[in-house]
């Protein structure tokens, strides 16, 4: 099976575990991605089932409104009870690397905002230990200097992705030759350094339900 087939298998197996719990004033949470896509353009016909969907980006919002979709205000919800979205790796304690597509902090947001994340990954993204991908972190512009002398003394090779604004003005940090043994306390570690808006480890908040596209099928693991 290709990487594509893969991504759709894991949006229509993701579709069929929100699908019983829906009402008619249920709000979603969605992502950001081509995995995330996937799910946007399955959800269209379920449309009339649900009230609408909180987006963690400027793109997946057009898409869910592209699908008749109405695109809520996160401030104008409540707790949602689901959040769908890709990753870039996901390891066995459902700890993620996330914002290779720069929507990072609204994906934190929205996700805190979530009762259960259900992350959506093709095979290629579960690892042992994260940090082969390297670890986006979004940055107030002016301190971006000044974050990557700092991540240089927690051992990694700071990358400016050049030409890159996410939908916040803010500019994004890619962190090389950095593999992460302690998720949680390295995300709490960058969230320290002043400048730093978000950092693309979502340990603290992880996923509560893994759907993982195999050539053998969507492996289903749950957090709790
Ligand atoms: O900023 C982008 C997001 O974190 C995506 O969810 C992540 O990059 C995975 O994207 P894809 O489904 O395209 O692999």
């Amino acid at each position: 099976m290709t990487q594509d087939e893969l991504k759709a298998a894991v949006a229509d197996a993701a579709i069929k575990e929100i699908e019983p719990w829906l009402e008619k004033d249920t709000v979603l949470g969605i992502g950001t991605g081509s995995t995330a896509n996937l799910f946007i353009d399955r959800l269209g016909r379920l449309g009339d089932r649900f009230q609408g969907a909180v987006a963690s980006s400027d793109a997946s919002a057009s898409r869910l409104k592209a699908q008749g979709i109405d695109v809520l205000e996160l401030n104008s919800v409540g707790t949602l009870p689901f959040y769908i979205d890709g990753a870039d790796e996901v390891n066995a304690h459902l700890h993620m690397i996330k914002g290779g597509g720069a929507a990072l902090t609204r994906e934190k947001i929205v996700a805190a905002c979530a009762e259960r994340f259900i992350c959506i990954a093709d095979g290629s993204k579960s690892v042992a230990r994260l940090g082969e991908f390297p670890l986006p972190i979004e940055v107030i512009p002016m301190a971006r200097s000044y974050v990557a002398r700092e991540l240089v003394k927690l051992g990694a090779e700071p990358v400016y992705r050049e030409g890159v604004v996410t939908d916040n003005g803010n500019q994004i940090i890619d962190c090389y030759e950095f593999m992460i043994d302690d998720p949680e306390a390295m995300e709490a570690r960058l969230n320290n350094i002043v400048g730093v808006v978000t950092n693309g480890l979502f340990a603290a908040r992880g996923a509560d339900i893994l759907l993982l596209g195999t050539p053998k099928g969507v492996e289903r693991t749950a957090r709790r």
